[in-house]
């Protein structure tokens, strides 16, 4: 491990040539984590899950057979979370406890359970999701885990009419954590109604099937 974090230090940690948006970083054991500098409360996590867990998690996914018919994009759990959904929320929570900076306030961190509502997303090439601020029936803290093909996300304020906009990447495993700012006056899309919209650093992404992992708390009734 501590090889591994030296390598993603040396990879990450300290160089100009990879700020388009991290302000501070934070290391853990093995996770580079970034703050959103231009957003209170979001933070990136570009390298959560090592390909081998990529295809693990995807694998026990599509095994859940909820993607069979291709009308169906979208699969929701409330409650008690699939075997795989727990070992990523405990990821979660080991991997932001072991890094100084307060990725998640603590009292997110520790609630039990840290999450009890799952939404997996399919995304085909050109399909996205619009812009919205998720419901308040969630409460703070919600995470965002990204499989298969590379997307940007933009946020926008939820309140402000100028054109201000932040565009992030999420890469296949990685992970993005909203709280605070980031969760309640951003909204957050993604964009991909043309084949080609969406760029980063000048390169048109390539857009194939991408899936996501939501994961929130229901507020108390
Ligand atoms: O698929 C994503 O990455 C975002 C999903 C989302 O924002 C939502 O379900 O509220
Ligand atoms: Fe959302």
């Amino acid at each position: 491990m501590d090889d591994e974090a030296e390598k993603l230090r040396a990879a990450f940690g300290g160089d100009s040539s990879d700020g388009e948006d991290g302000a501070e970083q934070a290391i853990g054991d093995s996770t580079v984590w970034e703050r959103v500098e231009e957003i209170n409360g979001l933070w990136l996590c570009r390298n959560f899950l090592p390909v081998a867990h990529q295809s693990d998690l995807l694998s026990a996914i599509l095994n859940e057979g909820w993607f069979v018919e291709e009308s169906i994009n979208q699969a929701m759990r409330f409650g008690d979370l699939p075997s795989w959904a727990i070992e990523v929320s405990d990821l979660i929570r080991e991997t932001v406890e072991s890094v100084d900076l307060r990725v998640l306030p603590a009292d997110l961190l520790w609630r039990e359970p840290l999450f009890d509502q799952l939404i997996v997303n399919l995304y085909q090439p050109g399909e996205g999701i619009c812009a919205h601020v998720d419901l308040l029936r969630f409460e703070d803290g919600i995470a965002i885990v990204s499989l298969e093909s590379p997307c940007v996300m933009r946020f926008t304020p939820a309140e402000k009419e100028e054109e201000e906009y932040v565009d992030v990447l999420l890469s296949p495993g990685s992970l993005i954590l909203m709280s605070g700012e980031a969760r309640y006056q951003w909204k957050h899309e993604i964009n991909r109604k043309q084949n080609g919209f969406q760029v980063w650093e000048g390169e048109q992404i390539d857009q194939k099937r991408r899936i996501s992992i939501t994961l929130r708390k229901l507020c108390q009734a």
